[in-house]
């Protein structure tokens, strides 16, 4: 089957940079981006290509490239849907927030809209791939309202679940370690699996691209992130371990990660991991084991996101207890907000969680990332609903200097590990900062020696 146009519903971290690569690798086929949101497509079509609304490195010139020759972006839903032979379906799943599974299973609701949209306005025969991560068995739900549309057109359904990490999402697009591709095993399955290996293996090495049935691809995408969550909440349990026996973390990973079994990768100890998908994809995990009545299974997974709160609340902790106990009304400059490194997307990020705490004890907080808006970190604090609006914005300054986030401070503490926070003038922040100035450095990415030399007292994870 030969594919030349492509639809994909959804236009965010996942549906924008996924298809703006496939635009690139294959200048032939007709790409079409989707979204409900008419601000975020305007972003996405923004003249000034630096404005997108996603931040990745390498992104921004790839989407110059490719828009307004074969990569499109658009609220115009239906007409991209009929027009496709593929559809992706790359829209939102995150945990639902009332109901039965409140708390724990993922909100399909989105995912249901599509189908039936899908369902709606087609007129031609498609392959519908989920992109999105999904609960295994959620293709049976796809194929159960397609097959009732009463009107001939045939749909396949296939998942090609997403691997990119964000920060590195153009890296991972463009080199995978593996592409992932289930459909149904009979003839006309597999003609659409091969529609979609065709696509890859424009630029992905065939034996990168693995197939599968269906089951085993959606859910091997929740094992792949319960496997790398498990290794942060397991470094992470061991910091706390090394902070009462003199063991050093960073020493222990490294010692541990040179054995090939293990690995050295994701074995950073931090104060906690966040991201819109470990934690939502675990909870979905143990939501569906205990559905089948497996409540071992459930909380031997739910551990991981049980130890991660810990891990956050820990950090937090730590600072009012070495600030004698008290925070109120001292000023606490973060640095960082982001997740991780290298975006601007704070979903689930552990700086929420930490200012949210502080700020319960009444702390004044300072905070500097060099990617994310004002308007999105009140917004993540508002979020919790722990305090008003008004409040947050008396207690939370948002500044657009490191240094002056610093000016004042009884303490630094770093929340994401952006590499420019290596390269500060620490001597010039320790004579702005009230005495004694503290460091805590949640992602152990600061000269620990060389900050001790200057007159800082530095708390680290895990020594
Ligand atoms: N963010 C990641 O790094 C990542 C990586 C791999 C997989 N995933 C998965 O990919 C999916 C998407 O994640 P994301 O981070 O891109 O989410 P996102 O919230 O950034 O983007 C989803 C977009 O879908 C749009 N949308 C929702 N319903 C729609 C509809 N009916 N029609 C048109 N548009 C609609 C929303 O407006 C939103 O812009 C999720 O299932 C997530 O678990 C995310
Ligand atoms: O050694 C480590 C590695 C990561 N983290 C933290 O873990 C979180 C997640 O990081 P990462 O996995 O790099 O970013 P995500 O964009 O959340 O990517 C994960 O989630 C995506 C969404 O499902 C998957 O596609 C990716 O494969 C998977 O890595 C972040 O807060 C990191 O700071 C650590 O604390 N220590």
């Amino acid at each position: 089957m030969n594919i030349t146009k492509i639809c994909c519903i959804g236009a965010g971290y996942v549906g924008g940079p996924t298809m703006a690569v496939i635009a690139k690798q294959c200048p032939d086929i007709q790409v079409t981006v989707v979204d409900l949101n008419e601000s975020r497509i305007n972003k996405w079509n923004d003249p000034n290509v630096e404005n997108i609304p996603v931040y990745e490195p390498g992104l921004s010139g790839i989407v110059a490239e490719a828009r307004g020759r074969n990569l499109f972006f658009t609220t115009e839903v239906d007409r991209a849907i009929k027009e496709a032979d593929m559809i992706f379906i790359s829209v939102n799943t995150p945990t639902k927030t009332y109901g039965a599974g409140k708390g724990q299973a993922a909100d399909l609701k989105w995912i249901e809209l599509c189908a039936r949209q899908i369902a709606r306005v087609s007129t031609s025969d498609k392959i519908v791939v989920e992109k999105s991560t999904l609960p295994v068995r959620t293709a049976s739900t796809l194929k159960d309202i397609l097959k009732h549309t009463g009107n001939n057109v045939k749909f396949q359904i296939l998942s090609n679940p997403e691997f990119l990490a964000e920060g590195t999402a153009v890296d991972d697009l463009l080199t995978p370690d593996r592409v992932l591709i289930g459909g149904d095993q009979d003839a006309e399955g597999k003609q659409a699996i091969e529609a979609l290996v065709n696509i890859y293996a424009r630029w992905v090495p065939k034996e990168r691209i693995l197939t599968t049935n269906v089951w085993s691809s959606e859910l091997s995408k929740l094992t792949a992130n319960a496997f790398l969550a498990q290794r942060v909440s397991s470094i992470n349990a061991l910091s706390e371990l090394c902070e009462f026996t003199e063991a050093n973390i960073g020493e222990v990973a490294r010692a541990i990660g040179t054995d090939s079994r293990i690995g050295p990768k994701f074995l950073k100890a931090s104060v906690g991991f966040g991201g819109s998908c470990f934690q939502k994809d675990i909870l979905n995990l143990v939501y569906i084991a205990r559905s089948y009545g497996l409540n071992e299974v459930a909380d031997y997974w739910e551990q991981v996101i049980i130890m991660n709160d810990h891990q956050k609340r820990r950090f937090a902790n730590k600072i009012i207890k070495t600030l004698y106990n008290t925070v109120n009304g001292k000023k606490i400059a973060f640095l960082g907000w982001a997740f991780k490194k290298d975006t601007n997307d704070t979903r689930e990020s552990a700086a929420i969680y930490v200012a949210d705490h502080l700020l319960y004890e009444q702390a004044k907080i300072a905070v500097y990332d060099p990617k994310v808006s004002a308007d999105q970190m009140y917004a993540d604090l508002d979020y919790l609903n722990t305090r008003t609006v008004e409040e947050n914005q008396l207690l939370v300054d948002v500044v657009q200097d490191p240094y002056e986030a610093c000016q004042d401070a009884h303490a630094v503490a770093i929340l994401t590990e952006w590499d420019e926070f290596k390269d500060y003038d620490w001597q010039k922040i320790y004579d702005a900062m009230l005495k004694p100035a503290h460091i805590f450095d949640g992602r152990n990415i600061l000269d620990k020696g060389q900050l001790e030399r200057i007159g800082f007292k530095v708390s680290a994870i895990g020594s």
